[in-house]
């Protein structure tokens, strides 16, 4: 049996401006099956960032329940939270977030440092052939192109063994040949049975997900 990764029971999420509260999660219930893909979309300001943090732990003040993988996150403390996130979530964010002054071998271990888990180099060797930037590690990334440093930050987001690679807006800053080199390795990182949560406003990024899910005025269906 295909076992959840994520169940959300009735998440909401308030933010306070001020006097003015404003809503955007208003009780959002999914379960994300082990080797999901699953599109996110939402117009602008509808909470998928919102949502994305609480999933990816970065975000624990909310009202409502969550498991990742089996574990009730709402009995962890913070540096238990901080744990299951490095073990359990990789992230690819728009622009990259790579580290100009470090290599790229030292943006991928980097990650390692936060987990102190140990990998094995045949593993780290691994993850960089299968994203095509294994001859590339001693470099840094601004003498990348933005397709390479995205290589990068995916390889990043793998060092840990992740459950889940929550993907915002992926290919956002590349051109759509780019596009469909980057969303053909999450496919690939998916068939070999990585989870993987995408946001984004582009129809053709959301198509290659097998489960889609929109989200308007704080509330989320499939579509
Ligand atoms: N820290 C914050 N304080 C107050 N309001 C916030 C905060 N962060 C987000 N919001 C508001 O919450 C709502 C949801 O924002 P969120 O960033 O989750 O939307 P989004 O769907 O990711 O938008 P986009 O597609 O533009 O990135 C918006 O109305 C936003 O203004």
């Amino acid at each position: 049996m295909v076992k959840p990764v994520v169940v959300l029971k009735n998440i909401e999420k308030i933010y306070k401006d001020g006097d003015k509260k404003i809503k955007p999660l208003k009780g959002i219930s999914i379960k994300i099956n082990g080797g999901d893909y699953v599109s996110l979309m939402g117009p602008s300001g509808s909470g998928k960032t919102t949502l994305i943090n609480i999933i990816g732990l970065l975000d624990a003040d909310y009202g409502g329940n969550y498991e990742l993988n089996g574990i009730d996150t709402r009995k962890q403390n913070d540096e238990e939270l901080s744990k299951l996130r490095s073990e359990y979530i990789g992230f690819v964010f728009q622009d990259f977030n790579l580290i100009n002054e470090y290599s790229v071998i030292e943006n991928i271990k980097l990650p390692l440092m936060y987990s102190q888990k140990k990998v094995a180099d045949t593993y780290i060797r691994k993850i960089t052939e299968q994203v095509g930037i294994a001859n590339k590690l001693d470099m840094y990334p601004q003498n990348l192109s933005g397709g390479q440093q995205q290589r990068v930050a995916i390889a990043r987001a793998l060092v840990n063994k992740p459950k889940i690679v929550i993907a915002d807006e992926p290919t956002g800053a590349l051109d759509a040949k780019t596009r469909s080199e980057i969303l053909h390795l999450l496919s690939v990182l998916n068939s070999k049975g990585i989870t993987v949560l995408v946001v984004t406003h582009d129809d053709y990024v959301a198509k290659q997900a097998k489960t889609h899910y929109e989200i308007h005025k704080g509330n989320i269906k499939k579509t």
